[in-house]
């Protein structure tokens, strides 16, 4: 459409304006360049906008695994805590084991992701547990979580690094409290195992793609439980990697993307250090993925504009080529139409024209005589002609052979040519060796010093001719003017009349300009019968 509308302007606007043609590329090029930028920048805002979805997507899920987390273990704590308590308000030979069994066994069945509860004394020896058959022959001073409580005062609950369970083979994660004797000594350890299985099922649950990781750590760097899932993932050290390194120094809860130490995949990453436990949470998208659908689309719609760039911009190439041969056309066109005027006027000329004296020819002569006699008529004004025959030519033909008759009547024709003196004046060639000057507004008197002038013009450029009596080419002339009146005169009556006037010139001896014996001097209006 606007293709078509800049067609229909170059028409109106002519092909002289060649500003139409580099108008309509500007116009190409610029639509092309907008669709490309549209396109550039609208791609871009859509990748922009994935990202920032994907940012939420993570944090919303770095908070999930963190609340499922801080859940977890603080049922765990709760039972440690519980135990603790009542061990410390008790002598050690108060205890009631079996009870405390009986009630163990029962809080490790109401919650799903413990492992066991297990209760040590000051020298790691088993006091009590949850497993279904009380051991009292075991010992786990050599446990980590042992050890760091005998050697810490502190209270706080303590969360080990995954083990697998003595007693089971299980992975699990240990979760233990100090137990104090009313003096402050150390007098044993309580323990709650949570089964590693149940975060790696709760994991299991999200949809984060091929590439995605979620990982629970202690915020020393020990890594605790990572999706994807690896045994090799329990207890690892993972303090020099991007995420404890970079940036959990500077924020506790943030959303970065940057590449995995672990695999080399780049990912949207979403990480919150927990509060109220010692633990690091981190959700993260891979990159690729996360783009995979905006890339499809940005190839698809790409492609797509690709195409409709290049088929604007060959039709624009094709309207401005066309407009270039209209222009070309038109310019050609107005060539021909300019040498076709020319040559018109050449034919208009040579029509009117004598080839031989370029004089004008015997129907200009007639045509002019027409209109200037109607012309006298209306103005009231008077009319002239001369009519001169050349002297005894049959002779200078016989003598000097035609070619140089020719030649003698170019001479002639020349020299009456320059009689004219006024615009309206006119010369031709009335046919044959007679020639006629018509002039309008000259009277007999001044017809007749032009007359004059003429014959004398023409004996005075001596051209030989031996068969007339003065041995030169010479001129007759008769001369006729007068003014018309409507319905008393017509054109062919001041030729006549003229006429007349040459044959008497003829007759009394040649080389002569004689008046027509018709006009009478004193009224300028004749009446011819
Ligand atoms: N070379 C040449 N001769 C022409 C041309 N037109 C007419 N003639 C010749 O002019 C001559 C005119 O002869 P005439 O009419 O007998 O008159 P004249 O010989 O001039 O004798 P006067 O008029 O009585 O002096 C003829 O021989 C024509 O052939 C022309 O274009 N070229």
């Amino acid at each position: 459409m606007i293709l078509q509308s800049l067609l229909m302007q170059s028409r109106r606007l002519g092909p002289k304006d060649p500003s139409v043609k580099r108008l309509t590329g500007i116009f190409v090029v610029l639509v092309c360049l907008s669709l490309l930028v549209v396109e550039g920048w609208l791609t871009w805002r859509a990748r922009t906008i994935q990202l920032a979805q994907s940012e939420v997507a993570t944090a919303n899920l770095a908070q999930a695994v963190g609340q499922h987390a801080y859940d977890t273990i603080k049922a765990a704590d709760t039972v440690l805590v519980g135990l603790v308590e009542r061990i410390e308000s008790d002598t050690p030979s108060d205890i009631d084991y079996e009870r405390t069994h009986q009630l163990l066994v029962q809080r490790v069945a109401e919650l799903p992701q413990l492992h066991g509860i297990f209760v040590y004394g000051a020298d790691g020896s088993w006091l009590v547990n949850s497993q279904p058959v009380l051991l009292k022959n075991q010992n786990n001073a050599d446990r980590e979580y042992f050890k760091f409580h005998q050697a810490h005062p502190d209270l706080g609950p303590h969360i080990g690094v995954p083990v697998r369970s003595k007693s089971t083979g299980e992975w699990i994660l240990p979760v233990s409290r100090r137990i104090n004797a009313p003096d402050g000594a150390f007098a044993g350890v309580v323990l709650t195992t949570i089964r590693m299985d149940y975060f790696i099922e709760f994991y299991r649950r999200f949809d984060i793609g091929k590439s995605g990781a979620i990982l629970l750590a202690l915020d020393n760097g020990t890594m605790l439980v990572r999706r994807p899932f690896t045994q090799k993932a329990f207890g690892r050290d993972i303090s020099k990697l991007p995420l404890f390194r970079d940036h959990l120094p500077k924020a506790p809860v943030a959303t970065v993307t940057f590449t995995s130490g672990q695999d080399g995949i780049t990912r949207v990453n979403s990480y919150r250090r927990l509060k109220q436990y010692p633990l690091v949470v981190s959700a993260a998208l891979s990159k690729d993925e996360i783009l995979a659908k905006w890339r499809a689309d940005a190839y698809l719609n790409g492609a797509t504009v690709g195409l409709l760039v290049i088929a604007f911009g060959l039709s624009g190439f094709r309207l401005i080529k066309q407009i270039g041969l209209r222009i070309q056309a038109e310019a050609e066109l107005v060539k021909a139409r300019d040498s076709l005027e020319a040559l018109n006027q050449t034919l208009e000329r040579l029509a009117m024209q004598d080839g031989l004296t370029g004089l004008a020819n015997r129907r200009q002569f007639d045509t002019s005589l027409s209109s200037e006699f109607s012309r006298a008529m209306r103005d009231a004004s008077s009319l002239a002609l001369i009519m001169i025959d050349v002297d005894c030519f049959k002779q200078y033909n016989d003598i000097y052979g035609h070619a140089a008759g020719d030649e003698c009547l170019r001479a002639i024709g020349k020299v009456v040519s320059d009689s004219k003196h006024r615009p309206g004046d006119l010369a031709a060639r009335y046919g044959g060796e007679e020639m006629a000057v018509l002039l309008p507004g000259a009277d007999v008197d001044g017809a007749m010093r032009v007359a004059e002038n003429i014959r004398a013009a023409i004996a005075a450029l001596k051209l030989e001719h031996t068969g007339n009596s003065t041995g030169l080419v010479t001129v007759s002339a008769g001369v006729e003017a007068f003014a018309p009146a409507r319905l008393r005169s017509e054109p062919i009556d001041l030729v006549i009349a003229a006429d007349k006037a040459l044959y008497q010139a003829k007759h009394s001896g040649r080389n002569k300009v004689c008046i027509s014996p018709l006009n009478d001097t004193s009224t300028p209006e004749i009446v011819l019968a």
